[in-house]
């Protein structure tokens, strides 16, 4: 077993596994959380992984989000993976301010740094982590490689847009669908962005662009495209204005004929786990759909 079982709690109708594992990617031990549902179903169980934001460990959406209650309503598997590498040893002349909770420990950006050699959270997401988890190590059969869909919040809600639509131009390993929570929708052109991509690589923004779904969405790859995609997001958001940039995202998959992407900007919602859990509910249903178990 490449997997350390550090707990295993029941929760809902299925376990909770608390996982460790050594990965090649980061060059680290990785925490992660998986849900193993109660379903009774003979075939393999669908995967949806979730991305979680800024400072977040796999802990918060697996205790808030309330995700497991759908897992067995509808027979899906899901991974809470960590949000960067940890206990990381910073190059002196980097420089690197360990308080800012937007940089570095618990911001990963879902990305491959070429700075910081353990910061390779896109090879870890995409390909390491799907590919160690073995189908039937968790007491039942679960697809962790190819029926699976992507989900996030936040810097996960960037990565999670980012990782579907990489998929859909076969860069990586496709998911059937995606749903975000208040992404972080054109991190080229927001602070948190900006200050990470320039943190995390060399030729700073422009090398982000190929992170920034904004930016890939209305690239000529997916003109007229038939898309999956689910967005929610808050107006009450105190990141909406200054970060997300939602309105950004709109106008690129309007003005490039996108079909099947949904943004709903919800009255009076902000960028908590409180607005997340109240839209986990529809998110779930939406996967379900189309990952064929409803
Ligand atoms: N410094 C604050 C704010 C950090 C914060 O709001 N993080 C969000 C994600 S923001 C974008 O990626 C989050 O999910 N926080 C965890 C939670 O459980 O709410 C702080 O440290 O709280």
């Amino acid at each position: 077993m490449s997997f350390n079982i550090i707990k295993e709690i029941s929760v809902c109708k299925g376990k909770l596994y608390k996982l460790t594992h050594e990965s090649t990617a980061v060059k680290g031990t990785m925490s992660l959380n998986l849900y193993v549902p109660s379903t009774a179903s003979k075939g393999k169980i669908p995967t949806i992984y979730y991305l979680s934001g800024l400072t977040c460990t796999p802990d918060n959406c697996t205790e808030k989000g309330f995700i497991q209650f759908q897992a067995d309503k509808f027979g899906f598997a899901v991974v809470y993976p960590d949000t960067s590498p940890r206990n990381v040893t910073w190059p002196e002349k980097a420089n690197v301010d360990t308080n800012n909770w937007a940089l570095g420990e618990g911001a990963g950006f879902y990305l491959n740094s070429d700075k910081f050699e353990n910061f390779k959270m896109f090879d870890y997401i995409c390909k390491e982590l799907p590919e160690s988890l073995s189908e039937s190590e968790f007491g039942k059969t679960i697809d962790f490689t190819e029926r699976k869909s992507v989900m996030g919040h936040s810097m996960g809600g960037m990565g999670a847009l980012a990782f579907y639509l990489k998929g859909i131009t076969n860069e990586i390993s496709p998911y059937v669908s995606c749903s975000a929570f208040a992404p972080v929708a054109n991190p080229t052109d927001c602070p948190w962005g900006v200050d990470a991509f320039n943190f995390y690589f060399k030729d700073g923004v422009k090398a982000g662009e190929s992170l920034d779904p904004t930016l890939i969405i209305k690239s000529d790859a997916f003109k007229g495209k038939k898309l999956d995609i689910l967005v929610t997001t808050g107006n009450s958001d105190p990141f909406f204005k200054s970060q997300l940039r939602t309105e950004k995202f709109i106008r690129a998959v309007e003005d490039n004929n996108i079909e099947g992407v949904s943004v709903n900007i919800e009255d009076g919602f902000d960028h908590s786990y409180f607005f997340v859990s109240t839209f986990v509910p529809q998110h779930c249903a939406f996967h379900a759909q189309k990952l064929g178990l409803i």
